[in-house]
């Protein structure tokens, strides 16, 4: 299938940086994404926080519907989808485009490894969908927090009740583990794989030398 004609050229390389967290729910990114920014700051850069689906407020909304409201898995790709859009227009572009950091908490491999590996969603309109919405944009660099989803649901079941995704099941999240593994297997100069199962201090010092490793 070809581009409608109305869609843009890929963008060209932006002189700010685009970094993604991910991760099966529970796998610690929460935990460490914010001293990350501060992390960041302290060095001079200006950061966005910010995470998906949302970011924006239309994108809060879609959000709302896509966490919590019944749907098939082709509606909630179409959300996840549509909520990347505004984001990346609104938010992700301008502040790559004026030199600011991008830390985003998830990104299109969420969409891989969740509708793709959990909800066995066709990969090749995931692609599409990709292409159309994104132009070419990519995290400069992925952290994945991989953890086995047993321990996931252990953590998570200590702090807080579960929402559509989180009620899934461990068949489910070992899915979308495996669509992560294939996410990075894919584009390894990408991604940078923490093994999450650490104590929270060890996970840390691991993100620190990714970051000091390649943050540029
Ligand atoms: N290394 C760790 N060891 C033990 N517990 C941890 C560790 N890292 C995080 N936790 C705890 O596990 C729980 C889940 O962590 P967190 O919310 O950061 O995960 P998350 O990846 O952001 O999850 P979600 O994507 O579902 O929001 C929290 O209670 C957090 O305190
Ligand atoms: C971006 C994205 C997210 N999801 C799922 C994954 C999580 O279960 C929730 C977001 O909750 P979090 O506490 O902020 O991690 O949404 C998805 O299924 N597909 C996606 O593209």
């Amino acid at each position: 299938m070809s581009l409608p004609s109305s869609v843009p050229a890929a963008p060209a390389a932006a002189p700010g940086r685009f970094i993604s967290f991910e991760g099966i729910d529970g796998a610690g990114k929460s935990s460490h994404i914010a001293a990350a920014a501060d992390w960041l700051r302290a060095r001079g850069h200006e950061v966005v926080l910010t995470r998906e689906p949302g970011g924006t407020p239309l994108a809060e909304q879609l959000r709302s519907l896509v966490l919590e409201a019944p749907m098939d898995p082709l509606t909630e790709t179409l959300l996840v989808f549509a909520a990347r859009r505004d984001h990346l227009q609104t938010l992700i572009e301008p502040a790559l485009a004026r030199g600011a950091w991008v830390l985003s908490d998830r990104f299109t491999d969420a969409t891989f490894a969740y509708q793709g590996g959990g909800r066995g969603f066709d990969l090749a309109v995931l692609a599409q969908l990709e292409t159309w919405v994104q132009h070419g944009r990519q995290p400069d660099l992925t952290v994945w927090f991989d953890l086995p989803p047993a321990t996931a649901a252990e953590r998570r079941a200590a702090v807080r009740a579960p929402d559509r995704f989180e009620a899934q099941d461990l068949a489910f999240f070992e899915r979308v583990r495996a669509g992560y593994a294939a996410r990075a297997q894919a584009a390894p100069q990408r991604f940078a794989c923490i093994d999450s199962s650490q104590p929270r201090e060890a996970v840390w010092q691991d993100i620190l030398r990714v970051l000091e490793q390649r943050a540029w």
